[in-house]
């Protein structure tokens, strides 16, 4: 049997005929179509070429790369893969998918199971639970149920059949992304992977080579010292997500997205909940008029009370008969504040990424913070802030966003990139949920950030906002208490942030960011339609509010197309 391969090579390529005569019994074809496998140039420093050495019985492909020696010449080096990825969480799992795609060789190294954190410790289980808490509020709340008509008998719950729910999802959906690779032909290596040297990588006692390396690792709880974990009444959401228990007060340290999302679930399941949060403010990652707002409803109606502008200092857990004790210290003066005798706290202060064993010493790589420091490409930088060549880093382990969709994003970003698509991805446009009831979500600037971007490059912006009191959809399901706001550029009508707390939140954001990552402006999007009555209206009547000065752009007139 012949191999084929499909040149497209860049113009500055200039392999010499030896070179190209090493690849002997290789037909070369014009046209990809003609070709076993075919391949694209890469972006500089690469220029690469794919093999297929036919074995008896089987085809084992090995990757030939054609690698510049920086001077425009190329020397060939044979690879086992085109891309190797460590770690195989949801960054991991979207770069891979991509790269099959693509055409590329492709291996996942991963040292414990499928699906990483979002998969087994995260999104997924606790948006298991986020589903039952929403039921229980509802049911629970007997005004809300006696305004539709509704009279239920108090609702119960069986706490292990809950945490079987949270359970049963991860690990269908760890089976359903461990066969979507197998089917699609990525090679999933058991073991702790190292990186040698560039394009090495090092699991278990095996070495293999890649043409291109991503680093998707990850990240684990961050405790803060002072603080002592005992799994059991002091605990981080990995122990949650098994809920072995149901305390009745429960302290959460850190009122980001893992507190709040799990002071529904507990609130919902009968806790009293007390928020410690370092910061001033509850939600200090909000839009602070969103956050406050958010803070009427998802905190001040339910049995949680709060600390803000201290630490906790030291936790002990629960022993000899003895509670949980919390002391608290000034944030700013460092000066003790409060001790608080707790059944359990949660600790939701934030996540620290995981690169222990890594390797990064081999290839003169310092972590900033504990992030493997990237650029706008996700290129891995080394400490002289020199690239890496062939190496990348994404997901939570760059820190750039240390969200499930983002780091599968960027995963596709990469693969864009190793095959000569300069494709950056726009981090602005990026959504991000918080899975409360109602939900919190956002895309963009917050309005103190927009306002600085505008004091200093010059230009007016423009903040409309809406009720969800004012759509159907929302009154109908008597769910009304919401608040959307669009904030965007006056002068071109360019959207800068859109904040949204309300029913639905999570799945409203997403006209906004495909607005943003497009670059679609508020003069078109006045234009789109929307069905009613639906909770879309809400984007609906944030655009139409918008007034924008400049000329406003009229809307391509489309000729009517036929419906019979
Ligand atoms: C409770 C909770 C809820 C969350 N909810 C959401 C949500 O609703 N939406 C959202 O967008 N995000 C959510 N997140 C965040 C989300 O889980 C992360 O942003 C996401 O998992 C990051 O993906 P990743 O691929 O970078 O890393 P991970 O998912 O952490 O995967 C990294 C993988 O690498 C493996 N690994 C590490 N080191 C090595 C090594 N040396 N060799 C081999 N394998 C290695 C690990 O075993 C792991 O499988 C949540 C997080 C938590 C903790
Ligand atoms: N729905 C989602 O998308 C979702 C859900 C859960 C987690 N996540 C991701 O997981 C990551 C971790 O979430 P998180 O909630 O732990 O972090 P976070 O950064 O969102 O919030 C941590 C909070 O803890 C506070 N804090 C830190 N140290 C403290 C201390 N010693 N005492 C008191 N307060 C302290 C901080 O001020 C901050 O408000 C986030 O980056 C988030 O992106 C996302």
């Amino acid at each position: 049997m012949q191999s084929s391969i499909f040149f497209n090579l860049p113009p500055s390529f200039s392999a010499s005929k030896t070179d190209l005569n090493c690849l002997n019994g290789i037909k070369l074809c014009s046209r990809r179509s003609e070709a076993l496998c075919s391949y694209s140039y890469s972006s500089v420093p690469v220029m690469r070429t794919k093999v297929l050495k036919p074995k008896i019985g089987s085809i084992r492909r090995t990757i030939v790369a054609v690698m510049s020696d920086g001077n425009g010449r190329g020397e060939l080096k044979e690879f086992d893969y085109d891309l190797v990825i460590i770690g195989g969480g949801v960054g991991g799992h979207g770069a891979a998918l991509h790269a099959v795609q693509k055409g590329l060789k492709t291996a996942i190294v991963e040292g414990d199971v499928i699906g990483g954190t979002c998969v087994n410790r995260g999104c997924v289980p606790s948006k298991a639970l986020l589903a039952v808490s929403r039921r229980l509020h509802e049911l629970r709340n007997e005004e809300h149920m006696k305004s539709f008509g509704l009279q239920v008998a108090t609702a119960g719950y069986d706490r292990q059949g809950i945490a079987d729910h949270a359970n049963n999802l991860a690990s269908k959906i760890r089976h359903s992304l461990s066969n979507s690779l197998q089917t699609l032909g990525v090679d999933i290596l058991t073991g702790a992977g190292t990186i040698l040297e560039p394009q090495k990588v090092k699991y278990g006692g095996t070495i293999i080579t890649a043409k291109d390396v991503i680093i998707a690792t990850g990240s684990v709880q961050a405790i803060p010292t002072g603080i002592e974990v005992d799994g059991k009444t002091v605990i981080t959401s990995d122990h949650v997500l098994k809920l072995e228990y149901v305390p009745d007060w429960i302290a959460i340290i850190g009122s980001g997205y893992i507190g709040l999302e799990f002071s529904d679930v507990y609130t919902a399941l009968g806790s009293e909940v007390t928020f410690v949060e370092a910061l001033d403010e509850l939600m200090p990652g909000f839009d602070p008029e969103i956050g406050k707002f958010a803070q009427k409803v998802l905190i001040n109606t339910r049995k949680i009370d709060y600390h803000t502008g201290v630490l906790a200092s030291k936790i002990t857990p629960a022993k000899n008969g003895k509670p949980v004790i919390i002391e608290l210290i000034d944030a700013k003066t460092k000066e003790p504040k409060d001790t608080l005798e707790v059944d359990a706290a949660l600790i939701a202060t934030g996540r620290t990424p995981f690169t222990r064993g890594l390797g990064l010493e081999n290839i003169n790589v310092q972590t900033q913070n504990g992030f493997v420091p990237v650029d706008e490409r996700m290129r891995v930088l080394d400490a002289n802030s020199e690239l890496v060549p062939h190496l990348y880093c994404i997901g939570d382990a760059n820190g750039k966003m240390m969200l499930a969709h983002a780091a599968s994003a960027q995963g596709i970003s990469v693969v864009e990139q190793v095959c000569g698509n300069d494709y950056v991805l726009n981090h602005l446009g990026i959504p991000a949920a918080c899975f409360t009831h109602p939900e919190i979500s956002m895309v963009g600037y917050t309005e103190p950030q927009a306002r600085e971007k505008a004091e200093n490059e010059g230009f007016e912006i423009g903040v409309v906002k809406t009720s969800f009191k004012a759509n159907t959809k929302a009154l109908a399901e008597n769910e009304a208490e919401g608040l959307a706001k669009l904030i965007y550029r006056a002068d071109n009508g360019k959207i800068l942030g859109v904040h949204i707390f309300g029913m639905h939140a999570a799945d409203l954001i997403h006209e906004a960011s495909n607005a943003i990552a497009m670059g679609t402006c508020i003069q078109d999007m006045k234009y789109a339609v929307h069905a009613h009555p639906t909770l879309s209206e809400v984007m609906d009547e944030l655009f139409k509010s918008a007034k924008v000065s400049s000329a406003v752009p009229e809307p391509v007139a489309v000729e009517k197309e036929k419906l019979v």
